[in-house]
């Protein structure tokens, strides 16, 4: 695992940016699953705006996980967070991008939907995520287990609880529906990344911890090409 730190919020978003639009430049089919929540904002922002045209003509992206039984509307769904600072700004069809429907009346249909799509174009070719706070990397919760593709997961105390930051009132969040960890294992490039005091006891556990599915960002220690890109607030190094 290549753990790297980067001396602001700033520079690590940078950095993300600059990661992706070289890639897609120089693979321009790319299929790319982005994380929603807080940490990669910048990251979009910075996408969007240094986006030549032409750069993502031809590029797919998987959103990462969804909130069972949140509209796909609402202004606090996985989706909203991927959508409109990201997929919308680029101009990204709707054949090139999944999302999960935490609607959706079957679920294991749901997530059976999201492996094809996946499968089809051959695989993911980079994961970009967030951290959460008990070590999940998008709703593979601690437990979920290293060989899962994409999954209905049963949510922690600790998940449910700082996931109301996304909404503006108190919303019950039970499930979460997500790609899995065998898709973050299987992809060509997987990263992390994690900004802010308050993920800094939880990227000292990654580091400091064994592999274990009990930790699920210790994945990111098996996958050959593995990053964690974290800022000066979160380094635990
Ligand atoms: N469902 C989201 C994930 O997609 C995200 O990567 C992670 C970290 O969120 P944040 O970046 O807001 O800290 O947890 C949330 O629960």
């Amino acid at each position: 695992m290549n753990y790297h730190v980067f001396p602001t919020y700033e520079a690590l978003s940078t950095h993300a940016a600059d990661f992706i639009l070289a890639y897609v430049r120089n693979h321009p089919q790319a299929t790319i699953c982005v994380a929603s929540g807080e940490t990669p904002l910048l990251t979009f922002q910075k996408i969007v705006a240094n986006t030549q045209p032409g750069d993502f003509d031809q590029v797919t992206f998987v959103a990462l996980d969804e909130w069972v039984g949140i509209a796909p509307d609402n202004a606090g769904s996985c989706r909203s967070y991927i959508d409109a600072p990201l997929i919308k700004p680029l101009g990204i069809s709707p054949d090139r991008v999944s999302f999960f429907d935490g609607l959706a009346p079957d679920l294991e249909a749901e997530c059976q939907r999201v492996n094809d799509f996946i499968a089809n174009k051959g695989g993911l070719d980079i994961i970009m995520v967030g951290i959460g706070l008990n070590g999940h990397l998008g709703l593979n919760e601690p437990g979920s287990s290293f060989e899962s593709y994409a999954h209905v997961s049963e949510l922690e105390e600790v998940t449910a609880s700082v996931g109301q930051k996304y909404f503006q009132s108190e919303t019950r969040l039970t499930q979460g529906i997500t790609v899995g960890l065998k898709h973050f294992l299987e992809a060509k490039t997987a990263i992390v990344l994690a900004n802010g005091p308050r993920k800094k006891d939880i990227i000292k556990r990654v580091l400091e911890e064994p592999i274990s599915e009990s930790l699920p960002a210790t994945a990111l220690k098996l996958h050959s090409n593995g990053h964690l890109w974290v800022d000066a607030a979160a380094d635990a190094s």
